[in-house]
Order: C-alpha cells, then sequence, then structure tokens
C-alpha cells in the first residue's frame, strides 16, 4: 500500500503530495497523521490518500512512513475534502487549511537527546551524570540540563564525556490510561483470606469497570489491585483518556409552544436532506433561538450533532446559555478562555459522539463532528465570521461546504440578513423564512432621529441631545435602563495644534493616536502604542494643543454631569479587559446594579435585557462616511441591532439616534427598522457599481518597510495580472496598485490590488502558479470583508 502525505508545515514550497509505502501491519487511513523520512529529516505527515498501488508502479524509490504519531487524529474525508476547497478557494496553502481542523497544530518536534559519549569523564561529578545517561540510554537534553544545570552538560558535551543528537518527539501520541474491569464473582474462594482484595472485587463489581486511578484514590493500594488481577478475577487494560463535561449544571428548560411564525420556519427546514441554506430573517426579539433549538432538538433524536456558530462577542451571552439550560452535557463551548487541555477534551467529546452541540465562535466550524446533522449561524451577518489572518476563510462558506457533504440545512439567522445572503434567498439559491412580528407581539421600539446641525445651531454643544436627554431622564425616573452606543474609544479621538493644523499620529502607523484619559496618554487603535501627550506642538512650538472628537470616555463624563444620581458602567476594549471582564459588566447591568450602559458596539448586539427601555446611538453616520461600499450595510447593522435592545420587557422601547445625515437613506431605513426597504435601495447602488453580490472581489494586500520597492512590487505584480487578463480575454478587472485607506501600520507601508470579476476561477488558478502572488508581503484575501 502507499500513502499520500501532506507535510504539516507552513513553508510554501512543500505544498505538493508525496508519495509513502505503509509498512505491512501498520494501521494508516486517510487522515493519520504520520513521521517520515524526508531528506536527512523527520517530518510530520498527514495522509490525504491512501491506495493499493505498488512501491514499484513509481519512478523513484519510495521510502516507508516511520511511525504513527495519532491515530485518534479525527480527520475524516469530509475534512480533507473541505481543506482542499478552502486551499483553493481562498488560495493558501493545503497544509495551513488542514491545521484549522486540528486542535494540536504541530504533531512532532525537534528535540536534543543526549547520550554517553567516546571520553571518560574526568571527575566524580561528572562520572555522576555520566552514569544518570548510561542508566536511562538517552535523556532530553532539556530535563538533563534542569537536572545538572545547563553549564554541566554543554562542558560535559564540549568534552566529548556526553553526545547529542536530534530526535523527534510526538506531541499529539493517544493519551490511555489504566481501566480495571470485573471478570467474575470469587466462585472458588480465592479471596478467602484476603479482606481488601475481595472488598475490591466487589466493589468493581457494581462499577463494572473504572479507570485504576480511581480505586488507588479510594485507597487500595497499587499491591493489592496488581494481587487481584493475577486472580484472573479483575483484568487490567489501557483505554483512551476520558472526557470530562465542563459546563454547569442549569436548571433545565422545556420546549415553549412555537408561534405560528416560528413553527412554520421549524416546519419547512424539518428533515431537509439536500444540504440547502436557509435565511431565517426574524426581527429583533422575534424568537430565532427557540427555532435553533427545536431545530437541533430534531437532529439530536437521529443521532446527528449540530453546529452553532456565534459571534464572538456572543459567546457568553444567553444564547449559549439557553441551548447549555436545553440541552445539558449535549452542548460543547469552545470559547478563547478554554486551556488547551479543555479544548481537546471538547474536540475529543464531538468526536467520540459525546457530545452532540457544538456552540463557538467562528473557529468551531472545524469541529470534529462525525455525523452533522445541522449548522446554525447566528447574527450570520456579524463581520467576526470573516477570518482576518491567513487562512482568510469566512465561516459561513465553511459551513456551507461542510453541510454539502453531509446533506444538512446550514441556518443563517439574522435581524439584518448580509445584502448577499437575502440576494441568493430571493434569487432562489437560498431559501427565505421570515419572522415579522416580535414575541408575545411586542412592538418594535419607536425611533426619533435627532439632526445634530440643530442641535447646533440651538446652542447645544454637548455630545448628548436634547431629545435623548430627556429620553433618559423619562427612563431613569420610570425605573428602567438605557443603552447608550458610541463606536469610539477613548476620550477625544484626536489631538491638533490649534495654529498650523499639526495632527499627532502614531509613529507607525498613518493614523492619528487617540487620546484617553483614563492613562492620561495618547494611544493609537492600530497598533496599541502609546505616548504622551505633547505640551508644545512639535511641529510649530505653539501651545495650542487641542482635543477633538468625542469617545466614549468622554461621553462617560458628560452622563455623569448630567444625571449625578443614575450609576453609569462603560463598556469597551478598554473596560472589557480591565477590572471586570465584559461578561461581569453585562451582568451587573442585568441584575439592575447600573441605570445605564454605555459603550462601543460590544452593547449593540444579542442581548436581551428586559428592563431595558432606551436606546440612544450618539453618532449613527459614524461608519457610513468610510469610504467602503458596505459602509451603508454595517451602519443598518448596527443600528437596527442597537435599537433592537429596547423594550425586549413590558415596558415599549424608545429609541434616539443622533445623525447629521437624516434623509440619507440608511438613516431613514433604519428609523422605522425597514430592512426591505432598506435591501431594495442597497442592491440597486451594488448592481449599479458592480459590487457583491453581483461582482466578487480579491484584495491583494502588499506589504513593506520601504515605499519604493513596495510601488515597484505593486507594479510588477497588477502588470502580471493586467497580462494575465488580456492573454485571456478576461471580463475580469485588475485595479491598483493604490495606497491603502491607512498608508501605514505598524511601520509597514501598504498597498492594495483588487480584483473585480463575476468569477474568479480562471483568474485564482493563474494566481496560484504566478509567483509574486506567494511571496513574502503579500497578502490574497478573497471576499475580503475589508
Ligand atoms: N414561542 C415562544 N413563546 C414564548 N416566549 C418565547 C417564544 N419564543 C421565544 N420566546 C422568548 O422571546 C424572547 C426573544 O427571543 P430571542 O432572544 O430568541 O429573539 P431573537 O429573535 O434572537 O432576537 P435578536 O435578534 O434581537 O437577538 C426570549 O426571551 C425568548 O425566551
Ligand atoms: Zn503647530
Ligand atoms: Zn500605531
Amino acid at each position: 500500500m502507499v500513502a499520500d502525505i501532506i507535510i504539516n508545515t507552513t513553508a510554501k514550497r512543500l505544498q505538493q503530495t508525496f508519495s509513502y509505502i505503509v509498512p505491512d501491519g501498520m494501521a494508516v487511513h486517510v487522515g493519520s497523521r504520520v513521521q517520515v523520512p524526508f531528506g536527512r529529516r523527520q517530518e510530520e505527515g498527514i495522509v490525504v490518500a491512501v491506495s493499493e498501488r505498488n512501491a514499484g508502479e513509481y519512478a523513484y524509490e519510495l521510502k516507508p512512513i516511520s511511525t504513527v504519531l495519532s491515530a485518534q487524529a479525527g480527520f475524516q474525508e469530509e475534512m480533507i475534502e473541505t481543506a482542499s476547497w478552502i486551499s483553493r478557494y481562498y488560495l493558501c496553502n493545503l497544509a495551513d487549511a488542514l491545521r484549522l481542523f486540528m486542535i494540536e497544530k504541530k504533531g512532532l518536534e525537534v528535540r536534543l537527546y543526549v547520550t554517553v559519549g567516546t571520553k571518560a569523564p574526568a571527575s566524580a561529578e561528572d562520572a555522576d551524570v555520566a552514569a544518570y545517561v548510561q542508566a536511562k540510554g538517552q535523556v532530553e537534553k532539556a530535563a538533563l540540563s534542569r537536572k545538572f544545570g545547563a553549564r554541566r552538560v554543554d562542558d560535559l558535551l564540549a568534552a566529548g564525556v556526553l553526545q547529542v543528537e536530534k530526535g523527534w518527539k510526538n506531541k499529539i501520541s493517544d493519551k490511555t490510561e489504566k481501566w480495571l474491569s470485573f471478570v467474575r464473582d470469587d466462585a472458588e474462594g480465592l479471596l478467602a483470606n484476603r479482606r481488601r482484595q475481595a472488598a475490591l472485587l466487589a466493589e468493581l463489581k457494581q462499577a463494572g469497570s473504572a479507570p485504576v486511578s480511581a480505586f488507588i484514590g479510594k485507597g487500595y493500594s497499587a499491591d493489592v489491585i496488581r494481587r487481584l488481577c493475577g486472580t484472573g478475577l479483575a483484568a487490567i487494560s489501557e483505554r483512551n483518556v476520558r472526557t470530562r463535561q465542563l459546563l454547569p449544571t442549569l436548571e433545565q428548560s422545556r420546549p415553549l409552544t412555537l408561534t405560528d411564525e416560528q413553527a412554520r420556519a421549524v416546519q419547512a427546514v424539518r428533515g431537509d436532506t439536500t444540504g440547502r441554506t436557509y435565511v431565517l430573517h426574524g426581527v429583533t426579539g422575534s424568537g430565532k433561538t427557540e427555532v435553533y433549538m427545536q431545530l437541533a432538538e430534531d437532529v439530536l433524536r437521529q443521532g446527528k450533532q449540530v453546529i452553532v456558530l456565534v459571534p464572538e462577542i456572543a459567546l457568553t451571552g444567553q444564547i449559549v446559555r439557553q441551548f447549555v439550560r436545553r440541552f445539558g452535557n449535549d452542548v460543547v463551548v469552545m470559547h478563547s478562555q478554554l486551556s488547551k487541555g479543555e479544548r481537546k477534551n471538547n474536540w475529543l467529546r464531538m468526536l467520540r459522539g459525546e457530545s452532540h452541540i457544538c456552540i463557538g465562535a467562528r473557529s468551531a466550524v472545524f469541529t470534529a463532528a462525525q455525523h452533522l446533522g445541522l449548522v446554525i449561524v447566528d447574527e450570520a451577518h456579524d463581520s467576526s465570521y470573516k477570518q482576518e489572518e491567513s487562512p482568510r476563510y469566512h465561516a459561513v462558506a465553511v459551513a456551507q461546504k461542510r453541510a454539502a457533504y453531509y446533506c444538512c440545512p446550514v441556518i443563517l439567522g439574522s435581524a439584518t440578513p448580509s445584502v448577499s445572503d437575502y440576494y441568493a434567498a430571493l434569487q432562489g439559491e437560498y431559501t427565505l423564512l421570515e419572522l415579522k412580528e416580535r414575541i408575545h407581539g411586542r412592538p418594535l421600539p419607536t425611533v426619533t432621529i435627532a439632526d445634530m446641525r440643530d442641535e447646533l445651531a440651538r446652542g447645544n454643544y454637548r455630545v448628548v441631545s436634547d431629545a435623548m436627554v430627556s429620553l433618559l431622564e423619562e427612563t431613569l425616573a420610570a425605573g428602567q435602563q438605557a443603552i447608550i452606543l458610541l463606536n469610539r474609544r477613548g476620550f477625544a479621538t484626536f489631538v491638533m495644534c490649534r495654529k498650523c493644523g499639526y495632527v499627532v499620529k502614531c509613529d507607525t502607523c498613518d493614523v492619528p493616536m487617540v487620546y484617553h484619559k483614563q492613562s492620561d496618554h495618547l494611544q493609537c487603535h492600530y497598533c496599541e502604542a502609546s505616548k504622551p501627550i505633547p505640551t508644545v506642538c512639535p511641529a510649530c512650538g505653539s501651545k495650542y494643543i487641542k482635543f477633538f472628537g468625542t469617545g466614549t470616555e468622554k461621553v462617560e463624563e458628560q452622563l455623569g454631569e448630567l444625571f449625578p444620581s443614575s450609576r453609569v458602567v462603560r463598556l469597551d476594549q478598554d473596560t472589557a479587559s480591565r477590572k471586570y471582564s465584559g461578561e461581569q459588566i453585562l451582568e451587573r447591568f442585568r441584575r439592575h446594579e447600573y441605570d445605564i450602559l454605555l459603550g462601543t458596539q460590544m452593547v449593540a448586539k444579542g442581548h436581551d435585557f428586559a428592563n431595558v427601555s432606551a436606546v440612544g446611538i450618539l453618532s449613527a453616520d459614524s461608519l457610513l462616511n468610510l469610504p467602503a461600499y458596505w459602509a451603508g450595510e454595517r451602519t443598518f447593522q448596527l443600528l437596527t441591532q442597537a435599537a433592537g435592545r429596547a423594550g425586549r420587557g413590558d415596558a415599549p422601547g424608545r429609541v434616539v439616534m443622533q445623525t447629521y445625515a437624516p434623509e440619507h437613506y440608511v438613516i431613514q431605513c433604519a428609523q422605522k427598522q425597514d430592512y426591505h426597504a432598506f435591501y431594495e435601495q442597497e442592491i440597486e447602488f451594488r448592481r449599479a457599481l458592480q459590487y457583491p453580490p453581483f461582482h466578487r472581489i480579491i484584495k491583494i494586500i502588499l506589504t513593506d518597510e520601504e515605499e519604493q520597492p513596495l510601488w515597484r512590487r505593486g507594479n510588477d505584480l497588477a502588470a502580471s495580472l493586467q497580462s494575465w487578463t488580456r492573454w485571456e480575454h478576461s471580463p475580469v478587472e485588475v485595479i491598483g496598485p493604490f495606497a491603502d485607506i491607512i498608508k501605514r501600520i505598524r511601520g509597514k507601508y501598504r498597498l492594495v490590488i483588487l480584483i473585480k470579476g463575476k468569477s474568479l476561477d480562471d483568474i485564482k488558478d493563474y494566481m496560484r502558479r504566478e509567483p509574486q502572488c506567494w511571496a513574502s508581503g503579500v497578502v490574497i484575501d478573497v471576499d475580503p470583508s475589508f
């Protein structure tokens, strides 16, 4: 037998498959992780194909696989297929794509091993070390240095008393543990005078089998256990390590009686075996979670598994709690706070089918489920589903690929579906399901627009409009809570000299630095570098340094002045990482320890606080003015999501939206929370300008510390792509290179080349072969979220 393997490395030149002989009796299958000789080294490989071919059929001599590193690797054919698709579609290495599925990315590590050398030790102490090594045969150099001191070991190596050799350590060997099992009763009276062994056998009979460690823990000695096994009444075997349930037990919830709309949605998806994608468009508070859970329940009954994806910041939110309450031990939650062991534990539970629902942020799409029956993507429009480092995959696209293999449905739930998803649904490519009503017929909040130009004309220079002040006054007086959204953290968003116009920028990024009052420093929001505030202008020496713009810190201060008796809490990247975690802040707000929750978009998404009746949006157009085709879509989503936090309990919700562009269709549609009206306008704009979903985009980013060579590289690459399109008469457009919106980040200049077209498959094939695309300092982003 011959196995084709991919070397598990990021080295770009090793991306093809290599063939190896499978030695007789070695259990190797597709997905096994193996150790193979490679040149003069050993490397880790992943088996991607096994065939009955003979080594003799090859034109060159094949080497045999050295060992199997892990048989539990959990790779299935489907995963290899999905990974190859990822590497083709997103133009990344196959090994990188395969690694997405791995819980332990690197299986083989180079270690240094020490053995005794040819020279005799010179002192008694040296002889001790040599004897120690001799007794063990070989010792890892790091371990020996810990025991005897690095200096000693190095000296002995230099003297030839010891010698060192490179070796390879398996990091992913399948961990096993010893189990004790009951075999038969003591009918012959073998244990007549052996009380401890008899007691152990009695206990073992009850349990059937249990880890040896459990009995040691109960006070049975290793000797007693060994003797009992010697009688043949019990036996020891090696088993794979057990997994644990890591979740707290919460009070169990029962399925609710569905509303007609919910029931229709469930009915439409139930029993789908075509691998279709459904867009579940449900207004905020319409009960999408209950639809997800009842569909999941069906799938569990068939013994299949479910992936539930949630945006990164919703991981601690209630959707996760609701699933845990409904399905208990059948759920594993993958979040970033888990230790490596805990991640492995949860991964194994899904692999072995001990749990059936895997909830997590985007990377949970790579769970080792074996029998996928459903994929749910909550808030499917959220930008966190796109990975912003290589491999730059979109979790929804990956979910669809996996679901297609298992012929199971994918549900994209959202109150504001992405324009592309909604378009696909209207085209019949996906199926559209709508929940138009809030649960219990609760009304959507009423939204008032505050035109900030009028405020200024009236002499209100505060960040907060009069309309918002009244709304907050009434809300607080009624004992209710409010959420206020401002998409910028810090105090002042830039610092400028009033005399010459100099703006303080980050030394290594081409962006203004933001003033943070609490730390009394300027901070760069791209690289987190900080600087003291200049007392005189670095450019002209004047003293007229002024702070401009508004961040969350400043609003916190103004709210404190306006409502001195109210309790305000701020949630943004600064506070979420300090004092309490973001989760704690939200939990305390839920318990009404605060009246006003103020923050960046972290406050806008997914929360279900019954006592929140007011929402204030301070700068509805902050995203709208970005020079990007998605600016309108992101703004509409954020505004609708934020507004949707109001009035989820008994009190009706009210929202004030502050803007300088009240006539803009995005603001108008967000005011009415009219997704359809927004979609109609947005899709026409996309069609007219040939943006997604009509055209696809690949963004190539080139970076370099020096500007001149960067432009040269950019021009060369663009020319190469352009000559391909001319040669092929391809309608694909190559635009650029041009300087990125932010010219420089972390000391590196940035150029962008855009590729636009209806189908980009052919140009991708070309890019795969074009070495300039694979040079260092080149990033390829397919379907960029910008
Ligand atoms: N059939 C039902 N009967 C009674 N209550 C329900 C029903 N379905 C959902 N609910 C309740 O309605 C509330 C809103 O539901 P949920 O949070 O799922 O809304 P959503 O559609 O996800 O909203 P958002 O998009 O704003 O997150 C929840 O408190 C939920 O328990
Ligand atoms: Zn100046
Ligand atoms: Zn910076």
